[in-house]
């Protein structure tokens, strides 16, 4: 349980990463000021040692929140992760000690397609195999086995934001676009949804992943997949490490089976600029490899800073939960002068609200504005009643921590 009225500058801000200072310069235009700042991901004992004591952490897609961290964070009231993936946070974990996670679902999208759409023609070009030749000295001049991008096929799987927009621009370029999702979506432009996964593989040129990190896509392109692609075809993955077995694509291009691949993501990446990297993939020259940079443009990165360190001081300014990925959502109105306003997550259980109403009532205090959004295990509640002074607030916080089923209490103002 964790009880909360607090300055702005109790409220520790741990920022990794070497997320952008956009986010700083908003924390800081917000009245947030203590602000600790790493370039890098942290190894696990100095991350339990600096998250003891922070209220909000920012970090992007290197930071492994597991249960164990969390638990070693008892003030921790809020997670921002300044990229779009949140498959290193236990999200279960965060909602159960009543931590919103927010993330950045828009921001370095474009940059992503537009990293892809660069490495397709780079690939059908050939490109990378004659840049490293011609370093080394190699003058080759040759067309064999370099292709226009136009009238080729791109199969996209997993049409989201960054899939779409990929189909989008690929079809300017002339490509016929067809694509794999497990939902149905609204294809663009002129682009195909095929039905199996199979049926993808088999028909187009160039494959490009764009599914986010889960069970269904775990390993999803192995030996029997990368077997039923088309011979000479293109394999592109900028979505995470864990969707593609590398091994078998090795294979794939040792056998030149495919003429190129394009990987950005790892199943396993260093913590950090300083630290080695090895893969399978290193000694092939028509592979291009980069070091999971695909949301990584300055436009991108100070967007992201922007967008999160701002879902982060609303939340904690206000209470306001919008677009929080594991959370009830509130979004709250700007709070009149004469308001009191607290929160209360609890256990998804009956009776809470009920009790938390009567405590209100029992003390003479006017309710005037509530707002609560539920899911299946924690409820969210935000209380705004007539202003009362500070040492009465905080009577009613400690009150109001002791409601059965609260997880976590918080007064704002
Ligand atoms: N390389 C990089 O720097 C970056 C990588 N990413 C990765 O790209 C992923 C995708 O990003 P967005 O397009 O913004 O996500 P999104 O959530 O908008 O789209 C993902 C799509 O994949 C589909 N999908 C989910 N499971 C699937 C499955 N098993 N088979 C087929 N389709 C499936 C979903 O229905 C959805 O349409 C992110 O989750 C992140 O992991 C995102 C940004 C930068
Ligand atoms: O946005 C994402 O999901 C990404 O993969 C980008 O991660 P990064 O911020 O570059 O560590």
């Amino acid at each position: 349980m964790v009880v909360q009225a607090l300055t702005k500058d109790e409220n520790k801000f741990l920022l990794l990463e070497g997320v952008h200072a956009s986010a700083i310069e908003v924390l800081k235009s917000s009245g947030y000021n203590n602000i600790e700042y790493h370039k890098g991901a942290l190894d696990e004992k100095t991350l339990k040692e600096a998250i003891k004591d922070a209220r909000f952490i920012g970090i992007r897609s290197r930071t492994q929140l597991s249960k164990e961290i969390i638990d070693a964070a008892p003030k921790l009231a809020g997670i921002g992760c300044f990229c779009i993936g949140t498959n290193q946070v236990d999200l279960s974990a965060a909602i159960q000690k009543g931590i919103p996670v927010f993330n950045a679902p828009f921001s370095n999208t474009r940059s992503v397609a537009e990293l892809v759409l660069a490495e397709i023609i780079l690939l059908f070009r050939r490109i990378p195999e004659a840049n490293a030749q011609a370093h080394l000295g190699k003058w080759n001049k040759i067309a064999v086995g370099s292709h226009e991008a136009r009238g080729k096929r791109l199969g996209i799987i997993g049409y989201g934001h960054i899939g779409s927009q990929l189909s989008v621009l690929a079809e300017s370029l002339g490509m016929k676009v067809y694509f794999y999702d497990i939902e149905t979506k609204l294809p663009l432009g002129n682009a195909r949804q095929i039905k199996t996964l199979s049926a993808l593989l088999e028909k187009c040129d160039v494959i490009s992943l764009h599914v986010p990190e889960n069970t269904t896509t775990m390993n999803m392109i192995g030996k029997a997949q990368l077997a039923i692609m088309k011979p000479n075809a293109i394999l592109i993955n900028a979505s995470r490490g864990t969707t593609v077995d590398l091994d078998a694509l090795a294979q794939a291009l040792e056998s030149k089976h495919l003429s190129g691949a394009a990987i950005d993501v790892f199943p396993v990446e260093p913590a950090s600029n300083n630290e080695p990297f090895e893969s399978p993939l290193c000694k092939f020259d028509n592979v291009i490899i980069t070091p999971h940079i695909g949301g990584s443009t300055i436009e991108a990165q100070e967007n992201i800073g922007v967008e999160v360190a701002t879902k982060l001081a609303k939340y904690s300014d206000t209470g306001s939960t919008l677009s929080a990925v594991n959370f009830p959502e509130v979004s709250l109105p700007i709070p009149s002068q004469g308001v009191s306003r607290f929160l209360n997550i609890h256990k998804n259980q009956p009776g809470v609200l009920n009790a938390i109403n009567n405590l209100f009532a029992s003390r003479g205090l006017n309710i005037s504005a509530q707002y609560l959004q539920t899911m299946p295990e924690v409820g969210y509640v935000v209380i705004d009643i007539d202003r009362v002074d500070f040492n009465k607030a905080e009577d009613m916080l400690e009150q109001l921590k002791n409601v059965p089923g609260t997880i976590r209490a918080r007064l704002l103002f």
